[in-house]
């Protein structure tokens, strides 16, 4: 059997592929190189990438069987999140790997501006013993102002705190009472621009933030500020960096990033009063490692067709340990729910009921709108684009959950309304000790019958001899019925006959079946495959 092939396009920690181990086909590429790229990208299951490789729109469209992308790191401004979820594309980051390597090189930074580092060290490889000029300034008592308190923001925090500082903030997305535990003044950005000693920024690359901190922003800081940078190139204009750096409208800067990478000569590399380093923040040992065996935990998670908990665009989250078996019952009742359909779909109701519904069960939604939905589209239907494929078709969902159940443990439903005003259904359950998965239901009739790949559902007027016909039709064509069970509706004489076949059911059969015996429905649900 051929391996799943995992593409690494950029230098990780070999702990990498230790953690995917023997599973997978690994292949190597310069994800920096657009042709290598995308003719690597073409036949691969999973990318894997730092922040040189750009997994755009065109490298998802020439990846015809790709499932993952996984960003060994928390930025995930290289990756078109939108066009992976339109192709059913998973994609992962290792959204806490780096963060302390991240922070540390921010306190680095701040430090080596202070205390004039790495001109003085320059200064004196050359021959220069000069004390005076490198005069520098401590930290203690100084106004440290946070752009964005998130992980990494959080963690400077904490460090910086050590040092005796007062820490402002600005993160219009952070509440007061989350500031107030981090022991951090929350305050405007003029006031934040206009107060602080440091500046330092770590915010996500958005439309919103880019450019953020420009000319007018340098104008409101005092000529005696240090800049910081250490989150993603372009948050800083670069333009106006120099002329604050060159015209002394601050003190220094310091800065990991930038908008185009690599460079190495942009016009403010020649000031003494920068520190640049070449992206960095995440270059350590132990970020690397971190990063790279998380996410080949979530490529294996991710190909072995599980929700990942660190998927972005997945809504599932971790899974419960008592929801996790309902996951492929619920993607195969979705299957047979889909066969059971003769109209189109309006409204879909994914019900949970039993002792798993106090659980978080979204991962049971989306694994039913998966199942609903492989039999209809012939692209790949994942957990990803299952709800974009149900939201582009107008249909509308409901997870409803209830802890009121009559017979068994839990029981999963998936209702639907079709166009043509009627309803169709059908629930399943996990019984005993070795968990069977079996359909508890179809439409109103109650049965009990193990799933296996090959079921029909006939739905007939009662009378004797019914089962004899259909048995014997079967049999004539070398079917064999592995189980059998006969529901009457309470309110009438039709009868529902849900059977497990050892193999598929041609149409012509099914439909001798269904004149044999005037059957309104006569259905085959192949789940194999
Ligand atoms: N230089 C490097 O090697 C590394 C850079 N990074 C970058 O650092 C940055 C921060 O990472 P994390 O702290 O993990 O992210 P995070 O998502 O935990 O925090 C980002 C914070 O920015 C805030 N924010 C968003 N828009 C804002 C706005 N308009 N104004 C003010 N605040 C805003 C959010 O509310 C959030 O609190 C990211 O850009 C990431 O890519 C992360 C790791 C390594
Ligand atoms: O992988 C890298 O070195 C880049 C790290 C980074 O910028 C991030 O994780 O956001």
């Amino acid at each position: 059997m051929t391996k799943p092939v995992v593409l690494l396009a950029e230098e990780l920690s070999p702990a990498t592929i230790e953690a995917l181990g023997p599973d997978f086909e690994i292949r190597h590429t310069d994800g920096a190189d657009r042709s290598q790229l995308l003719a690597a990208i073409a036949d691969v299951d999973a990318i894997l990438v730092r922040s040189a490789t750009q997994v755009d729109a065109e490298a998802i469209a020439a990846a015809k069987k790709l499932k993952v992308i996984a960003r060994a790191g928390v930025g995930l401004d290289n990756v078109d999140i939108k066009a992976a979820t339109q192709a059913g594309v998973m994609v992962v980051n290792a959204p806490t790997s780096n963060i302390v390597s991240a922070a540390e090189l921010t306190v680095g930074h701040i430090l080596s501006l202070a205390r004039h580092i790495p001109a003085a060290s320059a200064a004196l490889k050359a021959g220069e013993w000069k004390r005076s000029k490198y005069t520098g300034t401590e930290l203690y008592e100084k106004k440290i102002g946070i752009i964005g308190l998130g992980r990494i923001g959080a963690l400077i925090t904490a460090r910086l705190q050590a040092f005796e500082t007062q820490i402002l903030a600005y993160d219009p997305y952070v509440t007061s009472a989350r500031a107030a535990q981090l022991g951090v003044q929350l305050v405007s950005l003029d006031e934040l621009l206009e107060q602080s000693d440091f500046i330092t920024i770590h915010m996500p690359k958005t439309p919103e933030t880019v450019g953020m901190i420009g000319p007018e922003a340098f104008r409101k800081m005092k000529n005696s500020a240090y800049v910081i940078n250490v989150a993603r190139g372009g948050l800083i204009d670069e333009a106006a960096l120099f002329d604050a750096l060159q015209s002394g409208a601050i003190a220094g800067a310091g800065i990991d990033v930038f908008v185009k990478e690599p460079s190495t000569d942009l016009p403010f590399f020649g000031l003494d009063n920068v520190v640049v380093t070449p992206h960095l923040g995440a270059s350590t040992e132990e970020a690397q490692e971190k990063a790279g065996v998380s996410v080949a935990k979530s490529v294996r998670l991710a190909l072995a067709g599980e929700l990942v908990p660190d998927a972005v665009n997945v809504a599932g989250g971790v899974i419960d340990r008592e929801v996790r078996p309902g996951i492929p019952l619920i993607e195969k009742l979705g299957r047979v729910f889909t066969a059971l359909t003769h109209a189109s779909v309006t409204q879909i109701d994914v019900e949970v009921a039993g002792e798993i519904a106090g659980k978080d069960v979204k991962a049971l939604e989306l694994a039913a709108l998966k199942g609903v939905f492989t039999d209809v589209v012939s692209e790949q239907v994942s957990y990803v684009n299952a709800p974009v494929l149900a939201e582009q078709r107008g249909i509308n969902v409901r997870l409803i959950t209830t802890e009121e159940v009559a017979d068994y443990r839990n029981v999963l439903t998936l209702r639907g309304a079709l166009s043509d005003g009627s309803q169709i259904s059908v629930a399943g359950t996990l019984t005993g000790p070795k968990q069977i998965e079996k359909i508890v239901g179809v439409n109103g009739y109650d049965v009990e019958i193990p799933i296996s790949e090959h079921l029909v559902v006939l739905i007939y007027q009662d009378r004797p001899g019914v089962v004899g016909t259909v048995g014997g039709i079967l049999a004539e064509n070398g079917i064999n019925i592995a189980g059998m069970q006969v529901s009457r509706a309470q309110d009438g004489n039709q009868v529902l006959c849900l059977l497990t076949v050892d193999s598929a059911v041609p149409q012509a059969v099914l439909d001798s079946v269904r004149e044999a015996i005037d059957a309104s429905t006569a259905r085959e649900v192949d789940l194999e495959g």
